[in-house]
């Protein structure tokens, strides 16, 4: 799903208005329709509603989410914060409609705003996409009210305060909402980590803004949705056999770490590899044997770190169907050495992790080898230090593109929303995934997973959606049956399924 930004969004709405057709004042009943169902199955009627709304087209919104709530027998009180002299046509329209119902109440001065309880439902219309600078007097006094309040707080849209598209700064006021119920699209500002506090839990609901104009729209910036993920996951034909799926390799484990191997191992074979050759030190050798009987193990000479030595017989690296490196491995010389030796030897995408990316970080040349299409997995820490320092989220996802970009790389940088930069400079934020996550190994399982599909033939860019996507729902499903707190990585690799 695209993410526009806010002009596009405001052209979206006039693109609808005069090519559907369909008069403002039906698509803002539109969207407090939307909402007011959103709300219907979450929340009964014995919770009192307060309606906080502004004087624009989400005020608007709100007058029209009050009348549609009163009619369905909620308790509903809607207060106007009047911070200024002009008010949009179609608030006026709905004002006008709402007070046949009730008579608004008028904030003006700090002593107008209400007490708020802890079982009343905030709905927060005070500002929208409309936002254009930091706010301040009656505005900023209500939105510190409500934020000190033990209310459930719900935005329309977007919390009133918070910049859509563009960086706020860390001394301005914005709603702290429970929700978010924003309309059609999501927001680049609603996936982005620092932002959390101003986002809480975020739904979309369908306004049926015109397709055409979506479709049409540029954007860098996608939202990966549950269909559109399943869509990429290919059907196995009949007769097909292990050849047909690849035969992977792993370079992974050293000394205390040889469970990253054997974590990434099995969710390389859960992801529906053909074969599996792990490359280990040799103390990981009868580890992966007994652990991952599926796999074979390539021992290295070494016993403790990998230096890509081996006394078997092994297939020359290019005649894998891919290779992953990294979770593991720790950062030793001979460790290096072989990393160097295997980017200067590959030719095809790799998925490179973990200490894989500090040994790049510390020796920046050999970013000038990475196999044209590979996938980095960086944390934001790994990031930071392949890269530089950011001042907000909106600067890393700059930073995150020309990287991607300047290397002809995939970069996965890891976090609340996977962001998935492509060689082309686009944009895919995941859509799956929970804090249980965060929890060691979870990595590892990832580089299994994307080492796997590569090994599938998968394009760089669809495995690493499509991986990230599937690693996430799996932490979803592990997080339901262990809860949040209790989940391992293992619990993931055991979540994994592929079904489209
Ligand atoms: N996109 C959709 O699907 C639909 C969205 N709708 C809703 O419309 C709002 C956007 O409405 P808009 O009227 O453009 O903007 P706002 O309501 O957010 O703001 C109103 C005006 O307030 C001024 N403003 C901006 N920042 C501040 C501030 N910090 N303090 C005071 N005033 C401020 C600004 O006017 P200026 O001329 O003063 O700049 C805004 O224009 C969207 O969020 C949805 O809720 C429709 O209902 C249809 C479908
Ligand atoms: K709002």
């Amino acid at each position: 799903m695209k993410i526009l930004n806010i002009d596009q969004i405001h052209a979206l709405d006039q693109y609808t208005i005069q090519h559907e057709p369909i008069a403002p004042i039906n698509l803002m009943e539109r969207a407090a329709q939307a909402f007011v169902n959103w709300y219907g199955v979450r929340f009964s009627s014995n919770r009192p509603v307060k309606v906080f709304c502004g004087l624009g087209n989400n005020g608007g919104d709100g007058m029209a989410i009050a009348r549609l709530l009163i009619q369905l027998d909620y308790q509903v009180e809607v207060y106007v914060v009047r911070y200024a002299p002009r008010e949009s046509d179609d608030f006026a329209h709905n004002h006008r409609r709402l007070k046949l119902l009730t008579a608004p109440i008028y904030i003006e001065q700090p002593h107008d705003i209400p007490a708020l309880r802890h079982h009343e439902i905030v709905i927060d219309a005070i500002l929208g996409s409309g936002l254009s600078r930091p706010t301040e007097g009656i505005i900023k006094e209500v939105i510190q009210g409500i934020n000190r309040s033990p209310a459930t707080v719900i935005a329309v849209d977007i919390a009133s305060g918070l910049y859509a598209d563009q960086p706020n700064q860390a001394e301005d006021i914005i709603i702290e909402p429970d929700y978010t119920v924003t309309f059609q699209l999501p927001k680049l500002g609603l996936l982005l980590p620092k932002n959390e506090r101003f986002v809480g839990e975020w739904h979309i609901v369908n306004v049926q803004l015109h397709q055409r104009f979506i479709d049409q729209a540029p954007t860098s910036y996608y939202y990966t949705m549950p269909e559109e993920a399943r869509l990429l996951i290919r059907k196995r034909n009949r007769h097909a056999n292990k050849g047909t799926f690849g035969h992977a390799l792993l370079l992974a484990g050293s000394y205390g770490k040889v469970g990253a191997a054997v974590l990434a191992a099995k969710a390389c074979l859960r992801s529906g590899v053909g074969l599996l050759t792990v490359q280990t030190p040799l103390c990981g050798y009868s580890v992966i044997q007994t652990a991952v009987p599926e796999a074979m193990c390539l021992p290295d000479t070494h016993p403790y770190v990998l230096t890509g030595h081996t006394e078997v017989d092994n297939l020359p690296p290019n005649n894998y169907a891919a290779i992953g490196i990294g979770p593991g491995i720790g950062k030793a010389p001979e460790t290096l050495a072989m990393l160097r030796d295997i980017l200067t030897t590959i030719r095809k995408p790799m998925v490179i992790d973990a200490d894989a990316l500090n040994l790049l970080a510390a020796n920046r040349d050999l970013l000038g080898l990475l196999p044209e299409r590979s996938i980095l997995t960086p944390h934001p820490k790994e990031f930071e230090r392949l890269t530089q320092r950011w001042q907000n989220d909106y600067d890393k996802l700059e930073i995150l593109q020309d990287f991607a970009r300047r290397f002809r790389i995939v970069v996965v940088l890891k976090g609340a929303h996977t962001a998935i930069a492509t060689p082309e400079g686009d944009i895919h934020f995941n859509s799956t995934g929970n804090p249980g996550l965060s929890t060691g190994g979870t990595g590892d399982v990832l580089t299994g997973v994307l080492t796997a599909l590569l090994a599938q033939g998968y394009d760089p860019v669809e495995a690493a959606v499509l991986g990230v996507f599937s690693h996430g729902l799996a932490g979803d499903h592990a997080a339901d049956a262990r809860g949040q707190i209790g989940m391992v990585a293992s619990d993931v690799i055991d979540s994994l399924r592929w079904e489209n």
